[in-house]
């Protein structure tokens, strides 16, 4: 079977007067990771929430793993990992119960409750009651419970809120596997700069409505944030260059995602410069620029 794990099209979304989501489509295939990104109330988790089947959108289509509607998602539960924003479990049992139950409901093998506590770092509190774990214990608890079953979509809603930088990047180490696997995953965050180290695209969203998707390069290039390049002596160059001058904002040249191949090119074919530093926009710049200056989603509307 090849079909899309997650392929939303044209979702509205309603409470009573208020519109939460506005014509949101998206396709998440085997394999890829997709953060979801936007401001408090843009509507990341409700978005979560439809592909899982708990709320039913106002209209347009959810199509989960080839099966359209909410009853045929009951047939995927267990291929679907979540992580909910708000992690709770009961705090009297224990960590290792927590696990054991879920991994019972999912038909997953003891001994891979083991490994995750292990893997964790929980081995120590395994066998104390969650009323006694930090915040963070907790939400390390939530993810391992979220890729119990090693799911065939995942969906995670805020995971790294309360981690550590080191479990942090655990957790991302554990996305990159399963998305070897075949995994769709889905990620919901703040956290701009562990989207750009560790995503494959980013869906951005504003008040309900989609703003923009795509790899960092495609938001990049729509968006109005320049590549800097620096080379050696590149203050004596613009001084000589008229062309290069045009380029030159603070100590180094600045130009369009558009532009950029066109000033390599001139770079190395008329100056004989080869050995020069690419600064990237970084997500952060990109994502603040996208939200000041919202793109006309093309893709969007089709
Ligand atoms: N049960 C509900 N009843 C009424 N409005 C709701 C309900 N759930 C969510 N909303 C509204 O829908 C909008 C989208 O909420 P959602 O939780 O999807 O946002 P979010 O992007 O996940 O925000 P955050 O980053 O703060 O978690 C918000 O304006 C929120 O107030």
């Amino acid at each position: 079977m090849n079909e899309i794990p997650i392929k939303l099209t044209d979702i509205g979304l309603k409470y009573d007067d208020f519109t939460a989501l506005d014509g949101v489509s998206f396709e998440v295939e085997s394999g890829q990771t997709m953060a979801l990104l936007g401001h408090n109330g843009a509507g990341k988790s409700s978005l979560i929430k439809i592909i899982l089947g708990l709320i039913t959108p106002s209209s347009g289509s959810v199509n989960i793993m080839g099966s359209q509607g909410k009853l045929s998602h009951h047939k995927h539960k267990i291929n679907l990992g979540y992580l909910p924003e708000d992690v709770s479990f009961y705090d009297k049992l224990t960590g290792r119960e927590v696990l054991n139950y879920f991994a019972a409901l999912k038909r997953v093998r003891p001994t891979r409750v083991a490994d995750l506590i292990d893997e964790f770092g929980l081995g120590y509190a395994q066998d104390r009651q969650l009323k006694t774990y930090s915040k963070g214990m907790k939400q390390r608890l939530g993810v391992a419970q979220a890729i119990l079953s090693e799911p065939g979509i995942l969906l995670l809603d805020e995971p790294t809120v309360g981690l550590d930088p080191q479990a942090s990047k655990f957790l991302y180490g554990k996305i990159n596997q399963l998305k070897q696997a075949g995994c769709a995953v889905v990620v919901s965050t703040h956290e701009l700069s562990l989207v750009e180290s560790h995503m494959d695209t980013a869906l951005i969203m504003s008040k309900g409505r989609r703003l923009a998707l795509g790899t960092s390069s495609e938001l990049s290039a729509g968006s109005s944030i320049k590549t800097g390049i620096e080379f050696a002596e590149l203050a004596s160059w613009v001084e000589r260059d008229h062309y290069l001058r045009r380029f030159f904002i603070d100590g180094r040249l600045q130009v369009e995602s558009a532009q950029k191949q066109q000033m390599i090119k001139y770079l190395v074919s008329q100056c004989q410069i080869f050995d020069f530093t690419l600064h990237k926009p970084k997500l952060e710049d990109i994502y603040h620029d996208l939200m000041m200056h919202p793109l006309v989603d093309q893709s969007a509307q089709q």
